[in-house]
Protein backbone atom coordinates (compact mmCIF):
# COMPACT_ATOMS: atom_id res chain seq x y z
CA UNK A 1 0.00 0.00 0.00
CA UNK A 2 2.80 2.12 0.75
CA UNK A 3 3.14 5.06 3.49
CA UNK A 4 1.11 8.06 3.06
CA UNK A 5 2.29 11.11 1.84
CA UNK A 6 4.15 13.33 4.27
CA UNK A 7 3.47 16.63 3.39
CA UNK A 8 -0.24 17.38 2.69
CA UNK A 9 -2.62 18.66 4.72
CA UNK A 10 -4.19 15.66 7.01
CA UNK A 11 -7.56 16.88 9.77
CA UNK A 12 -9.14 14.23 12.13
CA UNK A 13 -11.68 14.57 15.20
CA UNK A 14 -9.16 14.07 17.96
CA UNK A 15 -11.80 13.17 20.67
CA UNK A 16 -13.68 10.31 21.10
CA UNK A 17 -16.87 10.03 19.10
CA UNK A 18 -20.39 11.17 20.67
CA UNK A 19 -21.57 13.77 22.99
CA UNK A 20 -18.68 16.03 25.11
CA UNK A 21 -17.82 19.26 27.24
CA UNK A 22 -15.40 20.17 24.52
CA UNK A 23 -14.42 18.46 21.08
CA UNK A 24 -11.23 18.48 19.04
CA UNK A 25 -10.10 18.90 15.42
CA UNK A 26 -6.51 18.93 14.52
CA UNK A 27 -5.26 19.77 11.19
CA UNK A 28 -1.37 19.58 10.57
CA UNK A 29 0.75 19.56 7.46
CA UNK A 30 2.39 22.49 5.04
CA UNK A 31 0.25 25.49 4.52
CA UNK A 32 -2.08 23.99 7.47
CA UNK A 33 -2.21 27.81 9.47
CA UNK A 34 -3.17 29.28 6.33
CA UNK A 35 -5.75 26.53 5.10
CA UNK A 36 -7.37 26.73 9.00
CA UNK A 37 -7.30 30.93 8.72
CA UNK A 38 -9.78 30.87 5.58
CA UNK A 39 -12.30 29.26 8.02
CA UNK A 40 -11.37 31.32 11.15
CA UNK A 41 -12.42 34.61 12.26
CA UNK A 42 -10.66 36.40 15.15
CA UNK A 43 -6.46 36.55 15.30
CA UNK A 44 -5.85 35.44 11.69
CA UNK A 45 -3.50 31.94 12.24
CA UNK A 46 -0.94 32.34 9.91
CA UNK A 47 0.37 35.58 12.38
CA UNK A 48 0.22 33.65 15.23
CA UNK A 49 3.36 32.76 17.21
CA UNK A 50 3.52 29.00 17.81
CA UNK A 51 2.41 27.75 21.29
CA UNK A 52 -0.56 29.97 21.48
CA UNK A 53 -4.35 29.76 21.76
CA UNK A 54 -6.76 32.22 20.41
CA UNK A 55 -10.48 32.69 20.90
CA UNK A 56 -12.68 33.19 17.60
CA UNK A 57 -15.23 32.08 15.61
CA UNK A 58 -15.22 29.08 12.90
CA UNK A 59 -17.03 29.92 9.69
CA UNK A 60 -18.15 28.42 6.29
CA UNK A 61 -16.22 30.19 3.75
CA UNK A 62 -18.42 30.22 1.27
CA UNK A 63 -21.71 31.29 3.58
CA UNK A 64 -20.29 32.75 6.17
CA UNK A 65 -22.55 30.81 8.40
CA UNK A 66 -20.98 30.85 12.24
CA UNK A 67 -20.12 27.09 12.96
CA UNK A 68 -19.23 27.67 16.43
CA UNK A 69 -17.35 29.64 18.70
CA UNK A 70 -13.95 28.13 19.48
CA UNK A 71 -10.52 28.27 20.74
CA UNK A 72 -7.49 27.81 18.36
CA UNK A 73 -4.00 26.37 19.13
CA UNK A 74 -1.33 27.15 16.79
CA UNK A 75 1.76 24.96 16.45
CA UNK A 76 5.12 25.87 14.25
CA UNK A 77 7.24 23.78 12.98
CA UNK A 78 9.23 21.88 14.17
CA UNK A 79 7.29 22.63 17.49
CA UNK A 80 4.20 20.43 17.59
CA UNK A 81 3.94 17.13 18.38
CA UNK A 82 3.84 16.57 14.60
CA UNK A 83 7.28 18.28 13.75
CA UNK A 84 5.16 20.38 10.90
CA UNK A 85 2.99 23.48 11.42
CA UNK A 86 -0.43 22.38 13.54
CA UNK A 87 -4.23 23.50 14.62
CA UNK A 88 -6.07 22.69 17.15
CA UNK A 89 -9.72 23.60 16.90
CA UNK A 90 -11.38 23.53 20.11
CA UNK A 91 -14.80 23.62 19.43
CA UNK A 92 -18.36 22.37 21.86
CA UNK A 93 -18.25 18.89 22.06
CA UNK A 94 -21.32 18.32 19.53
CA UNK A 95 -20.90 15.70 17.27
CA UNK A 96 -22.22 18.15 14.38
CA UNK A 97 -20.41 21.09 15.05
CA UNK A 98 -17.10 18.52 14.92
CA UNK A 99 -18.37 17.35 11.78
CA UNK A 100 -19.27 20.08 10.10
CA UNK A 101 -16.09 21.79 10.75
CA UNK A 102 -14.14 18.61 9.33
CA UNK A 103 -16.42 18.60 6.53
CA UNK A 104 -15.25 22.29 5.66
CA UNK A 105 -11.53 21.20 6.47
CA UNK A 106 -12.22 18.96 3.62
CA UNK A 107 -13.86 21.75 1.18
CA UNK A 108 -10.53 23.67 1.81
CA UNK A 109 -8.21 21.36 0.85
CA UNK A 110 -7.02 19.32 3.58
CA UNK A 111 -7.37 15.14 3.45
CA UNK A 112 -8.71 13.06 6.27
CA UNK A 113 -6.27 11.37 8.37
CA UNK A 114 -5.66 7.62 8.18
CA UNK A 115 -5.24 5.75 11.37
CA UNK A 116 -2.41 6.95 13.50
CA UNK A 117 -1.17 9.46 10.92
CA UNK A 118 -0.24 12.09 13.46
CA UNK A 119 1.52 10.03 15.49
CA UNK A 120 3.07 8.84 11.94
CA UNK A 121 4.86 11.76 11.16
CA UNK A 122 6.00 12.27 14.68
CA UNK A 123 7.48 9.11 13.96
CA UNK A 124 8.77 10.00 10.52
CA UNK A 125 9.71 13.80 11.63
CA UNK A 126 12.19 12.05 14.56
CA UNK A 127 9.98 13.77 17.35
CA UNK A 128 9.88 9.89 18.67
CA UNK A 129 11.47 6.29 18.07
CA UNK A 130 8.87 3.49 17.23
CA UNK A 131 8.97 2.23 20.33
CA UNK A 132 8.00 5.58 21.77
CA UNK A 133 5.32 5.27 19.10
CA UNK A 134 3.74 2.46 20.62
CA UNK A 135 3.68 3.45 23.91
CA UNK A 136 1.28 6.56 22.82
CA UNK A 137 -1.23 3.58 21.39
CA UNK A 138 -0.74 1.87 24.72
CA UNK A 139 -1.07 4.71 27.04
CA UNK A 140 -3.99 5.50 24.60
CA UNK A 141 -6.01 2.03 25.31
CA UNK A 142 -4.76 2.13 29.36
CA UNK A 143 -7.39 1.16 31.16
CA UNK A 144 -5.79 0.15 34.35
CA UNK A 145 -2.86 2.28 36.76
CA UNK A 146 -0.74 -0.63 36.03
CA UNK A 147 -0.95 0.06 31.95
CA UNK A 148 -1.10 3.37 32.17
CA UNK A 149 2.28 3.08 34.57
CA UNK A 150 3.94 0.79 32.21
CA UNK A 151 2.97 2.78 28.62
CA UNK A 152 3.94 5.78 30.28
CA UNK A 153 7.37 4.60 31.23
CA UNK A 154 7.67 3.55 27.67
CA UNK A 155 6.93 6.86 26.34
CA UNK A 156 9.62 8.65 28.48
CA UNK A 157 12.01 7.00 26.30
CA UNK A 158 13.54 4.58 29.06
CA UNK A 159 13.60 2.30 26.68
CA UNK A 160 14.78 3.96 23.76
CA UNK A 161 17.71 5.02 25.68
CA UNK A 162 18.27 1.67 27.49
CA UNK A 163 18.24 0.53 23.59
CA UNK A 164 20.87 2.84 22.23
CA UNK A 165 22.90 2.10 25.26
CA UNK A 166 23.15 -1.13 24.35
CA UNK A 167 23.60 -0.97 21.08
CA UNK A 168 26.87 1.27 21.50
CA UNK A 169 28.65 -1.34 23.36
CA UNK A 170 28.15 -3.46 20.43
CA UNK A 171 28.90 -0.91 17.84
CA UNK A 172 32.49 -0.38 20.10
CA UNK A 173 32.62 -3.94 20.38
CA UNK A 174 32.06 -5.14 16.53
CA UNK A 175 35.17 -2.34 15.46
CA UNK A 176 37.51 -3.70 18.07
CA UNK A 177 37.02 -7.59 16.27
CA UNK A 178 37.42 -5.95 12.90
CA UNK A 179 40.63 -3.98 13.57
CA UNK A 180 41.66 -7.20 14.83
CA UNK A 181 40.42 -9.03 12.11
CA UNK A 182 42.03 -6.70 9.79
CA UNK A 183 45.20 -6.73 11.74
CA UNK A 184 45.56 -9.32 13.98
CA UNK A 185 48.97 -8.55 15.57
CA UNK A 186 47.41 -5.66 16.94
CA UNK A 187 43.81 -6.54 17.74
CA UNK A 188 41.32 -7.96 20.70
CA UNK A 189 42.10 -11.21 22.49
CA UNK A 190 38.89 -13.62 21.77
CA UNK A 191 38.48 -13.55 25.86
CA UNK A 192 38.15 -9.64 25.63
CA UNK A 193 35.12 -10.57 23.07
CA UNK A 194 33.67 -12.36 25.52
CA UNK A 195 34.23 -9.97 28.05
CA UNK A 196 32.02 -7.14 25.89
CA UNK A 197 29.33 -9.69 24.90
CA UNK A 198 28.47 -10.84 28.31
CA UNK A 199 26.77 -7.79 30.10
CA UNK A 200 24.98 -6.93 27.24
CA UNK A 201 23.57 -10.55 27.13
CA UNK A 202 22.98 -10.27 30.40
CA UNK A 203 20.68 -7.12 29.91
CA UNK A 204 18.54 -8.36 27.20
CA UNK A 205 17.95 -11.37 29.00
CA UNK A 206 17.09 -9.02 32.17
CA UNK A 207 14.77 -6.88 29.69
CA UNK A 208 13.14 -10.36 28.23
CA UNK A 209 12.76 -11.74 32.09
CA UNK A 210 10.17 -9.14 32.56
CA UNK A 211 8.00 -9.67 29.61
CA UNK A 212 4.92 -11.98 31.08
CA UNK A 213 4.51 -9.07 33.72
CA UNK A 214 4.61 -6.33 31.22
CA UNK A 215 2.44 -8.40 29.43
CA UNK A 216 0.40 -8.84 32.27
CA UNK A 217 0.46 -5.07 33.48
CA UNK A 218 -0.58 -4.25 30.43
CA UNK A 219 -3.59 -6.36 29.32
CA UNK A 220 -4.24 -7.99 32.79
CA UNK A 221 -4.66 -11.76 34.01
CA UNK A 222 -6.75 -14.56 34.00
CA UNK A 223 -6.83 -16.06 37.38
CA UNK A 224 -8.73 -19.69 38.19
CA UNK A 225 -10.38 -20.70 41.10
CA UNK A 226 -9.75 -24.81 41.36
CA UNK A 227 -10.45 -27.54 43.63
CA UNK A 228 -12.64 -30.43 44.76
CA UNK A 229 -16.16 -29.94 45.04
CA UNK A 230 -17.41 -27.63 48.19
CA UNK A 231 -13.96 -26.51 48.89
CA UNK A 232 -14.85 -23.26 48.92
CA UNK A 233 -14.15 -21.45 45.31
CA UNK A 234 -17.24 -19.88 45.36
CA UNK A 235 -16.96 -18.79 48.25
CA UNK A 236 -13.74 -17.46 47.69
CA UNK A 237 -14.89 -15.81 44.44
CA UNK A 238 -17.21 -13.43 46.27
CA UNK A 239 -15.22 -12.42 49.14
CA UNK A 240 -12.43 -11.23 46.80
CA UNK A 241 -15.27 -9.31 44.88
CA UNK A 242 -17.02 -8.00 47.72
CA UNK A 243 -20.50 -9.04 46.02
CA UNK A 244 -22.67 -12.12 46.03
CA UNK A 245 -21.62 -12.98 42.47
CA UNK A 246 -21.69 -16.81 42.72
CA UNK A 247 -23.94 -19.24 43.92
CA UNK A 248 -22.83 -20.94 47.41
CA UNK A 249 -24.49 -24.24 48.92
CA UNK A 250 -22.95 -26.75 51.51
CA UNK A 251 -23.84 -29.22 48.69
CA UNK A 252 -20.88 -30.41 46.71
CA UNK A 253 -20.92 -29.77 42.88
CA UNK A 254 -23.07 -26.30 43.09
CA UNK A 255 -20.74 -24.71 40.15
CA UNK A 256 -21.26 -26.81 37.16
CA UNK A 257 -20.21 -24.33 34.71
CA UNK A 258 -17.44 -21.57 34.97
CA UNK A 259 -17.63 -18.20 35.76
CA UNK A 260 -15.91 -15.42 34.48
CA UNK A 261 -15.67 -11.45 37.05
CA UNK A 262 -13.89 -8.93 36.35
CA UNK A 263 -12.06 -7.47 39.22
CA UNK A 264 -8.37 -5.12 40.21
CA UNK A 265 -5.49 -6.30 42.36
CA UNK A 266 -3.51 -3.54 43.00
CA UNK A 267 -4.48 -1.68 39.60
CA UNK A 268 -3.67 -4.90 37.46
CA UNK A 269 -7.18 -5.97 36.07
CA UNK A 270 -7.70 -9.50 36.50
CA UNK A 271 -10.74 -11.94 34.96
CA UNK A 272 -10.92 -14.37 38.01
CA UNK A 273 -12.88 -17.76 36.89
CA UNK A 274 -14.46 -19.88 39.18
CA UNK A 275 -14.91 -23.21 37.71
CA UNK A 276 -16.53 -26.76 38.89
CA UNK A 277 -14.93 -28.82 41.50
CA UNK A 278 -12.99 -31.41 40.46
CA UNK A 279 -13.67 -34.97 41.12
CA UNK A 280 -14.61 -38.52 39.53
CA UNK A 281 -17.99 -38.28 38.43
CA UNK A 282 -20.58 -40.29 36.03
CA UNK A 283 -23.02 -37.06 35.30
CA UNK A 284 -22.13 -36.17 32.09
CA UNK A 285 -23.20 -32.11 33.01
CA UNK A 286 -20.37 -32.35 35.87
CA UNK A 287 -18.12 -34.39 33.93
CA UNK A 288 -18.00 -31.95 31.14
CA UNK A 289 -17.45 -29.11 33.78
CA UNK A 290 -14.82 -30.72 35.32
CA UNK A 291 -12.74 -30.83 31.87
CA UNK A 292 -13.29 -27.13 31.46
CA UNK A 293 -12.01 -26.49 34.94
CA UNK A 294 -8.36 -28.37 34.21
CA UNK A 295 -8.70 -26.54 30.82
CA UNK A 296 -9.07 -22.90 32.40
CA UNK A 297 -6.52 -24.08 34.52
CA UNK A 298 -3.67 -24.73 31.97
CA UNK A 299 -4.69 -21.74 30.14
CA UNK A 300 -5.01 -19.11 33.27
CA UNK A 301 -1.64 -17.12 34.10
CA UNK A 302 -2.30 -18.06 37.75
CA UNK A 303 -4.15 -21.05 39.49
CA UNK A 304 -5.62 -20.93 42.85
CA UNK A 305 -5.61 -24.23 44.45
CA UNK A 306 -8.06 -24.46 47.54
CA UNK A 307 -8.25 -27.35 49.88
CA UNK A 308 -11.07 -27.38 52.44
CA UNK A 309 -8.23 -27.30 55.51
CA UNK A 310 -11.47 -28.91 57.64
CA UNK A 311 -11.56 -31.80 55.95
CA UNK A 312 -8.68 -34.63 55.03
CA UNK A 313 -6.43 -33.54 52.29
CA UNK A 314 -8.10 -34.18 49.16
CA UNK A 315 -5.61 -35.73 46.26
CA UNK A 316 -4.91 -32.54 43.93
CA UNK A 317 -5.91 -32.54 40.17
CA UNK A 318 -2.77 -32.13 37.54
CA UNK A 319 -2.12 -28.42 37.77
CA UNK A 320 0.54 -26.39 36.46
CA UNK A 321 1.89 -26.09 39.52
CA UNK A 322 4.35 -23.60 38.64
CA UNK A 323 1.74 -21.00 38.01
CA UNK A 324 -0.13 -22.19 40.79
CA UNK A 325 -0.80 -20.93 44.45
CA UNK A 326 -2.25 -23.36 47.11
CA UNK A 327 -5.18 -22.16 49.46
CA UNK A 328 -6.00 -23.87 52.76
CA UNK A 329 -9.39 -23.16 53.06
CA UNK A 330 -12.22 -22.48 55.62
CA UNK A 331 -9.15 -21.78 57.90
CA UNK A 332 -12.07 -20.41 60.41
CA UNK A 333 -13.02 -23.93 61.05
CA UNK A 334 -10.51 -26.47 63.32
CA UNK A 335 -7.70 -27.84 60.54
CA UNK A 336 -7.62 -31.68 59.92
CA UNK A 337 -4.32 -31.06 58.32
CA UNK A 338 -1.09 -28.54 57.83
CA UNK A 339 1.48 -27.34 55.09
CA UNK A 340 2.96 -24.21 55.30
CA UNK A 341 2.87 -24.24 51.94
CA UNK A 342 -0.42 -23.40 51.75
CA UNK A 343 -1.70 -20.26 52.75
CA UNK A 344 -4.53 -19.85 55.17
CA UNK A 345 -7.73 -18.14 53.95
CA UNK A 346 -11.46 -17.68 55.55
CA UNK A 347 -13.50 -16.03 52.95
CA UNK A 348 -16.17 -16.36 56.01
CA UNK A 349 -13.89 -14.39 58.47
CA UNK A 350 -11.50 -12.48 55.88
CA UNK A 351 -8.63 -13.89 57.32
CA UNK A 352 -5.67 -14.33 54.85
CA UNK A 353 -7.59 -12.51 52.32
CA UNK A 354 -5.39 -9.31 52.40
CA UNK A 355 -2.04 -11.86 52.42
CA UNK A 356 -3.77 -13.73 49.35
CA UNK A 357 -3.91 -10.61 47.70
CA UNK A 358 -0.38 -9.71 48.23
CA UNK A 359 0.92 -13.36 46.97
CA UNK A 360 -1.68 -12.82 43.65
CA UNK A 361 0.28 -9.54 43.27
CA UNK A 362 3.78 -10.89 43.39
CA UNK A 363 2.92 -13.93 41.64
CA UNK A 364 1.77 -11.32 38.45
CA UNK A 365 4.21 -9.22 38.41
CA UNK A 366 7.03 -10.43 40.38
CA UNK A 367 8.89 -8.52 42.57
CA UNK A 368 10.59 -6.02 40.21
CA UNK A 369 11.10 -2.41 41.65
CA UNK A 370 9.03 0.38 40.93
CA UNK A 371 9.78 2.64 38.20
CA UNK A 372 11.83 -0.70 36.78
CA UNK A 373 11.48 -1.18 32.74
CA UNK A 374 8.98 -3.78 31.53
CA UNK A 375 9.03 -5.18 27.96
CA UNK A 376 5.14 -5.48 27.14
CA UNK A 377 5.00 -5.19 22.84
CA UNK A 378 5.16 -8.33 21.27
CA UNK A 379 7.39 -6.91 18.36
CA UNK A 380 9.82 -5.81 21.21
CA UNK A 381 9.89 -9.24 22.48
CA UNK A 382 10.46 -10.89 19.27
CA UNK A 383 13.70 -8.60 18.49
CA UNK A 384 14.82 -9.02 21.52
CA UNK A 385 14.99 -12.67 21.05
CA UNK A 386 16.70 -12.77 17.98
CA UNK A 387 18.90 -10.27 19.45
CA UNK A 388 19.58 -12.63 22.35
CA UNK A 389 20.10 -15.72 19.95
CA UNK A 390 22.40 -13.79 17.39
CA UNK A 391 24.63 -12.34 21.01
CA UNK A 392 25.00 -16.55 22.43
CA UNK A 393 26.00 -17.24 18.82
CA UNK A 394 28.77 -14.73 19.05
CA UNK A 395 30.08 -16.45 22.23
CA UNK A 396 30.59 -19.64 20.45
CA UNK A 397 31.74 -18.25 17.45
CA UNK A 398 35.59 -17.63 15.90
CA UNK A 399 35.66 -13.96 15.57
CA UNK A 400 34.61 -13.47 11.66
CA UNK A 401 31.55 -15.40 12.34
CA UNK A 402 31.07 -13.59 16.01
CA UNK A 403 31.03 -10.16 13.85
CA UNK A 404 28.08 -11.25 11.72
CA UNK A 405 26.21 -12.38 14.80
CA UNK A 406 26.52 -9.50 16.12
CA UNK A 407 25.78 -7.07 13.21
CA UNK A 408 22.80 -9.43 13.40
CA UNK A 409 22.03 -8.52 16.52
CA UNK A 410 22.18 -4.71 16.01
CA UNK A 411 19.95 -4.88 12.80
CA UNK A 412 17.60 -6.77 15.70
CA UNK A 413 17.68 -3.87 18.24
CA UNK A 414 17.52 -1.59 15.58
CA UNK A 415 14.01 -2.77 14.69
CA UNK A 416 12.77 -2.02 18.42
CA UNK A 417 13.75 2.18 17.46
CA UNK A 418 12.54 1.66 14.18
CA UNK A 419 15.65 2.15 12.38
CA UNK A 420 15.44 1.27 9.11
CA UNK A 421 12.69 -0.75 9.11
CA UNK A 422 10.63 -2.08 6.03
CA UNK A 423 7.11 0.19 5.25
CA UNK A 424 5.33 -3.33 6.43
CA UNK A 425 6.76 -3.21 9.85
CA UNK A 426 5.79 0.75 10.46
CA UNK A 427 2.18 -0.04 8.47
CA UNK A 428 1.27 -3.04 11.07
CA UNK A 429 2.41 -0.41 14.06
CA UNK A 430 0.28 2.52 12.80
CA UNK A 431 -2.70 -0.04 11.72
CA UNK A 432 -4.06 -0.30 15.27
CA UNK A 433 -4.06 3.32 15.89
CA UNK A 434 -7.29 5.05 16.27
CA UNK A 435 -8.10 7.98 13.73
CA UNK A 436 -7.37 11.61 14.97
CA UNK A 437 -3.80 10.15 16.96
N1 LIG B 1 -4.87 19.49 23.15
C1 LIG B 1 -3.96 18.52 23.13
N2 LIG B 1 -3.67 17.83 24.24
C2 LIG B 1 -2.75 16.83 24.20
C3 LIG B 1 -2.06 16.51 23.02
C4 LIG B 1 -2.35 17.29 21.86
O1 LIG B 1 -1.81 17.05 20.77
N3 LIG B 1 -3.30 18.27 21.97
N4 LIG B 1 -1.13 15.47 23.02
C5 LIG B 1 -0.83 14.75 21.89
O2 LIG B 1 -0.76 13.54 21.87
C6 LIG B 1 -0.57 15.01 24.28
C7 LIG B 1 0.55 15.89 24.69
N5 LIG B 1 1.67 15.67 23.82
C8 LIG B 1 2.29 16.65 23.11
C9 LIG B 1 3.62 16.45 22.79
C10 LIG B 1 4.31 17.44 22.16
C11 LIG B 1 3.68 18.63 21.79
C12 LIG B 1 4.45 19.74 21.17
O3 LIG B 1 3.89 20.70 20.66
N6 LIG B 1 5.78 19.72 21.25
C13 LIG B 1 6.64 20.72 20.74
C14 LIG B 1 6.73 21.89 21.69
C15 LIG B 1 7.22 21.52 23.05
C16 LIG B 1 7.32 22.74 23.99
O4 LIG B 1 6.68 23.75 23.75
O5 LIG B 1 8.05 22.60 24.97
C17 LIG B 1 8.01 20.11 20.45
O6 LIG B 1 8.21 18.93 20.75
O7 LIG B 1 8.83 20.80 19.87
C18 LIG B 1 2.33 18.79 22.04
C19 LIG B 1 1.64 17.79 22.71
C20 LIG B 1 -1.65 14.96 25.31
N7 LIG B 1 -2.48 16.14 25.34
N1 LIG C 1 -16.73 -21.96 57.80
C1 LIG C 1 -16.51 -21.67 56.50
N2 LIG C 1 -17.30 -22.17 55.56
C2 LIG C 1 -17.06 -21.88 54.27
C3 LIG C 1 -15.99 -21.03 53.89
N3 LIG C 1 -15.96 -20.91 52.54
C4 LIG C 1 -17.01 -21.66 52.11
N4 LIG C 1 -17.67 -22.23 53.13
C5 LIG C 1 -18.84 -23.10 53.02
O1 LIG C 1 -18.52 -24.25 52.26
C6 LIG C 1 -19.63 -24.65 51.44
C7 LIG C 1 -19.19 -24.71 49.97
O2 LIG C 1 -18.84 -23.43 49.53
P1 LIG C 1 -18.75 -23.06 47.99
O3 LIG C 1 -18.12 -21.74 47.92
O4 LIG C 1 -20.05 -23.25 47.33
O5 LIG C 1 -17.74 -24.17 47.50
P2 LIG C 1 -17.30 -24.48 46.02
O6 LIG C 1 -15.88 -24.88 46.07
O7 LIG C 1 -17.67 -23.39 45.10
O8 LIG C 1 -18.15 -25.79 45.70
P3 LIG C 1 -18.63 -26.37 44.28
O9 LIG C 1 -19.20 -25.25 43.48
O10 LIG C 1 -19.64 -27.36 44.66
O11 LIG C 1 -17.44 -27.00 43.65
C8 LIG C 1 -20.71 -23.59 51.69
O12 LIG C 1 -21.63 -24.11 52.65
C9 LIG C 1 -19.95 -22.42 52.26
O13 LIG C 1 -20.74 -21.63 53.14
C10 LIG C 1 -15.17 -20.49 54.94
O14 LIG C 1 -14.20 -19.73 54.71
N5 LIG C 1 -15.46 -20.85 56.22
MG1 LIG D 1 -18.83 -23.28 43.46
Amino acid sequence: MGLPSLNDVIAAIATPPGKGAVGIVRVSGEGALELVSRLWKGTNPSQLPGGRFTYGKICDPNTQEVLDEALLLVFRRPHSYTGQDSAELQTHGSPAVLRRVLQVLFELGARPAQPGEFTLRAYLNGKMDLAQAESVLSLVEAESEAARRQALRGLSAGLSQKISRLSEQLFDLLAHIQAWLDYPEEGVEPAQIQAGLEPVLQEINRLLATAPAGRIAQKGARIALVGAPNAGKSSLLNALLGYERAIVTPIPGTTRDYLEAPLEIAGVPIVAVDTAGVRETHDVIEKSGVERALQIAQEADLVLYLADQSQPHPTPPPLPWERTLKVASKADLAPAWHDPSYLRVSSQTGLGLEELRQQIHRRLLGEAPEGELWISNERHVEALRRAQTQLQEALQAPEDLAALSIEQALEALAEILGKDVSEEVIDRVFRNFCVGK
